[in-house]
């Protein structure tokens, strides 16, 4: 049978090539248990976690590689968290071009090491964090003529903004509001101009408040917003979520204009309040979504406890990434009971 896939939307994707994995087509559906236990109205979730390589990076990657082989390009190169390059290295092995990936020595997740790894990535650990790394790429795709796919790179955008068409397509409605995590602030971005799209183009007639939530320990946006002051980046981002650690997001300027137009807002939530959410969203509603993904819902409870939201209006949470992509977050923080004889008596004691 077909797969409904993000190439639905090819005459919004300015691209003629196509590199794909079947990304896209994810899961938007109710969370009634959440709804019931935070007192909200409608509460959805988007699980991006659903894509090829476990994040929404691979509807911007379907694009942006599939731009680098209509410019004939062979080498592709990024910084990433991790994700961005997990990604880079899947859509890059099934174009079957040479991919580059920077990453923060010591601060990738094990599963999306991992996978740029064995999808075949050069991967270069990096003494400094995303910011940094960032820097160099940069540099590198000037020198070097290799092709840049970070979210600086609008083709990634043209592939992310899709997240917003299969909101509406799958609600049949635009939401109130739509709250992500912002790290380099390419996907809030994106999303909003998905939204713009279906709105010029005469398909919807208002448009959803964009709401960005950042980790405190990496705040840039959502510090500036409420101390309503200049951007300014952060030297030294430290988070547990460590796909959104990031100081100098790329993209501020458009995701600022973003939720500004969209009459949003940013907030900042703890460590602690991301790993509360993880565990929340995963046994109340079996999702398991990786840390940085858990914020949105983070902010959601942060926001309705402030009364900085209307309970009563939609929400759709957009889950970012597959939780199995940071197991140690998990079994770092559980004590594992000690390993029972294979006798039901030995069993009964345990229970
Ligand atoms: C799970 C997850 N959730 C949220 C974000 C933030 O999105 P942006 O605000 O568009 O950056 C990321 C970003 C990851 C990288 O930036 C990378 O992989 O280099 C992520 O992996």
């Amino acid at each position: 049978g077909k797969n409904i896939t993000l190439w639905k939307y090819k005459s919004f994707i300015p691209v003629e090539k196509r590199v794909s994995l079947n990304e896209g087509g994810t899961p938007l559906y109710r969370l009634e248990n959440l709804q019931r236990e935070l007192g909200m109205k409608e509460l959805y979730v988007k699980n991006e976690g659903a894509n090829p390589t476990g994040s929404f990076k691979d509807r911007g990657m379907t694009v942006g590689v599939s731009k680098a082989i209509e410019l004939g390009m062979d080498k592709v190169i990024c910084a990433s968290t991790g994700n961005t390059s997990a990604s880079l290295a899947a859509y890059s092995a099934k174009a079957g071009i040479k991919s580059y990936v920077l990453v923060p020595s010591g601060k990738i997740a094990l599963g999306k090491l991992a996978q740029a790894i064995v999808y075949g990535a050069k991967v270069v650990p990096v003494r400094g964090n995303f910011d940094e790394a960032l820097r160099v790429v940069v540099e590198a795709s000037r020198e070097l003529g290799v092709y840049m796919l970070n979210s600086i790179n609008p083709f990634r955008l043209e592939g992310q903004k899709t997240i917003a068409f299969e909101i509406f397509d799958q609600l049949g409605f635009v939401p109130d509001n739509v709250i992500l995590p912002v790290g380099n602030a390419g996907n809030i971005s994106a999303i909003w101009k998905g939204f713009k799209e279906l709105y010029e183009a005469g398909f919807i007639e208002k448009l959803p408040r964009m709401i960005g939530i950042q980790a405190e320990g990496a705040s840039p946006l959502a510090k500036a917003w409420k101390e309503k002051r200049e951007f300014k980046p952060e030297e030294k981002p430290e988070t547990v979520a460590t796909a959104i650690r990031i100081g100098n997001p790329a993209n501020w300027k458009k995701a600022w204009r973003a939720v500004k137009e969209s009459g949003g807002l940013f907030e900042s939530v703890s460590d602690e309040e991301i790993l509360r959410a993880q565990k929340l969203l995963a046994s109340k509603e079996g999702i398991f979504v990786e840390p940085a993904s858990a914020s949105s819902l983070a902010g959601l409870i942060k926001l309705k406890e402030l009364s900085l939201i209307e309970p009563d209006e939609s929400y759709v949470l957009i889950t970012t990434g597959h939780g199995l992509k940071d197991p140690n977050v998990i079994i770092e923080n559980f004590k594992l009971p000690a390993p029972i004889e294979p006798s039901l008596e030995a069993f009964k004691e345990v229970l």
